[in-house]
Parts: structure tokens; C-alpha cells; sequence
């Protein structure tokens, strides 16, 4: 009798690169915001198991880094950028060399902003967290141009980072400036400021810390202040109702460059941890 031999084929699926395009279920279908966010070697950030997915504020997309990128994430990354492995938590003076108050800014974009922010305020510790790829070499880049040392980069989930990086009250100040509106209803889910992350927002910031948000998007603006005014762990230092005049202290952000150029309504919203 002929035998047709089997062939086993393996099981194992080919590595996964920064360069591997993501399965298509992966794929963005509609990103608001323009952002060409990435997938990357850090595990934190890969899609999980889909049978375990849980929604995520950002959708992983390939992107491609310039150059300089390259070189600031072989050179300037050992020294400025934090690797992470979840559940340990981070020992920010340790990090830091100093216990000066730590403010961590979610969803840094270029990071432009934040370096500026940094080298205005040496008397403080930045800790900028990004899944954007090529964002996050920008900012090493800025980093070196400005010549700062008191600002730290990580390539994580900011999610991730607040349930299981952060010690309570360890951190002074949180900003969240632009996050992704997700304007359509069936994705706002997908918003990275709800209950859950708020409750998260508690636990970190030291009771007098502030946490500081601005968006452009006003069905968003909203959703912030009756979402943060409902949380008893906050209060709103403008007011109930009340949005903040923008802090002299923020510089002007791409995004939020973008939104003006939309004609879009800027507002800033700050609450004390009580
Ligand atoms: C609309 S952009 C705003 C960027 C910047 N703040 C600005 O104003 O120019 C939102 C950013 O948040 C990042 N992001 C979204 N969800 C995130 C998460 N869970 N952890 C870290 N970054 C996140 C995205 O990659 C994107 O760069």
C-alpha cells in the first residue's frame, strides 16, 4: 500500500519585529486623532491573546523612525528610558537619583511639550509614558538637544503602568494633555479617562497633588469634568462646573496646534487629590 507521509507543519509562529506588520483585526479602521502609533519589541505593548483583549485607549500601528530616532534609542535610551517589566513596582527616587516630586505626563505624543516642561521646571522629576514609537525617540532626541537630566521616558501602556508600576501616592502631579478623543459612540470605550482609570489616578497621586487634563474635543471636555467631579478622591481648584484658564506653565502641544487650526475650543481641567 502507498503511505503519503504527514507532513507536521510547525507550530511555532514566525518572531514578531518592529517591522511585522500587525494582524489585521490589529489594524486601525479610523484613528481621530492622525496618530500612527506602533508595534514594537516591548511586550507590554503587543496585542494580546484575543480571547483575553481588554479595550485599549490606542491601537497599535506600524512606524517607521527616522534616523536620529535609530540612534537615540541606541544611544540616548540606556540613560533616558525606563524598561519596565509588570507586576514590579518602579522606584522613582531610585530612577531619578533624587526624591524631588515626580510628575508623570500620559500620552506625550512628540514630546516636545514635555521636555519643554522639563527644562522650565529643574526643581521637579518628569516621567513621560508613550506607546508611540517614534514619539518616544523624538523626545530622547529632544532630551539631548535641551541638555536635561530630569526627565524619564518609558514605551508602555499607561494603563498598565498605573495598576502595577506606580506605588499609591508616589506620584506629585499627572497630565493628560490631547488624549485621543475616539469621538464616535461605539468607540467611547476606547477613552483613556473613565472611572476605572480615575480610580487608578487616586491611587497614585499624593493626597495636595493635582492631576491636570486638556482636550479639544468638547463631548470629551464634558465627559472629564462630570467623570472627575463624581470621584470623591478629587476636587475641582476652579470650581464646580468650571473649566481652568490654561496654565501659563503648558506649552502649546501638536495636537492641541492641530485642534486650533480645526477651530476647535481648547479647554484645561485641574483637580486636587483630596
Ligand atoms: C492625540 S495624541 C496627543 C499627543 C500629545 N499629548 C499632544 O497633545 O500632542 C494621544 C497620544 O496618547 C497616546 N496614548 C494613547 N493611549 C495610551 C496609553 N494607554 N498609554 C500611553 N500612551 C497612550 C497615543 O499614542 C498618542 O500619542
Amino acid at each position: 500500500m502507498l503511505r503519503i507521509p504527514i507532513v507536521q507543519r510547525s507550530a511555532a509562529p514566525a518572531p514578531r519585529t518592529a517591522r511585522t506588520q500587525p494582524p489585521p483585526r490589529d489594524r486601525p479602521r479610523h484613528d481621530p486623532s492622525g496618530h500612527q502609533s506602533s508595534s514594537v519589541e516591548n511586550p507590554s505593548v503587543q496585542p494580546t491573546d484575543p480571547r483575553h483583549r481588554q479595550v485599549r485607549s490606542f491601537v497599535l500601528r506600524e512606524g517607521r523612525l527616522t534616523p536620529g530616532q535609530e540612534r537615540a534609542f541606541a544611544e540616548l535610551w540606556p540613560r533616558f528610558g525606563v524598561d519596565w517589566q509588570a507586576p514590579a513596582p518602579l522606584d522613582l527616587g531610585a530612577l531619578f537619583g533624587n526624591d524631588q516630586p515626580v510628575t508623570l505626563e500620559i500620552g506625550f505624543g512628540n514630546g516636545e511639550s514635555l521636555a519643554r516642561m522639563a527644562a522650565d521646571d529643574p526643581g521637579r522629576n518628569w516621567l513621560g509614558v508613550e506607546v508611540h514609537r517614534p514619539g518616544v525617540g523624538h523626545l530622547l532626541l529632544e532630551i539631548e538637544r535641551l541638555g536635561i537630566d530630569n526627565l524619564r521616558v518609558m514605551r508602555q501602556d499607561a494603563v498598565e503602568l498605573l495598576t502595577h508600576g506606580i506605588a499609591p501616592g508616589a506620584l506629585d502631579r499627572v497630565q493628560l494633555f490631547f488624549p485621543d478623543p475616539w469621538p464616535k459612540k461605539r468607540h467611547h470605550k476606547r477613552r483613556i479617562l473613565n472611572p476605572g482609570m480615575i480610580a487608578l489616578l487616586e491611587r497614585a497621586i499624593r493626597p495636595g497633588g493635582h492631576f491636570h487634563a486638556a482636550t479639544d474635543w468638547e463631548p470629551y471636555a464634558e465627559q472629564m469634568l462630570e467623570t472627575l467631579e463624581a470621584a470623591t478622591g478629587f476636587a475641582n481648584t476652579a470650581g464646580a462646573g468650571h473649566y481652568t484658564p490654561r496654565p501659563e506653565s503648558r506649552p502649546l502641544t501638536k495636537f492641541e496646534q492641530r485642534g486650533e487650526r480645526l477651530g476647535h475650543v481648547v479647554h484645561d481641567l485641574v483637580f486636587r487629590r483630596c
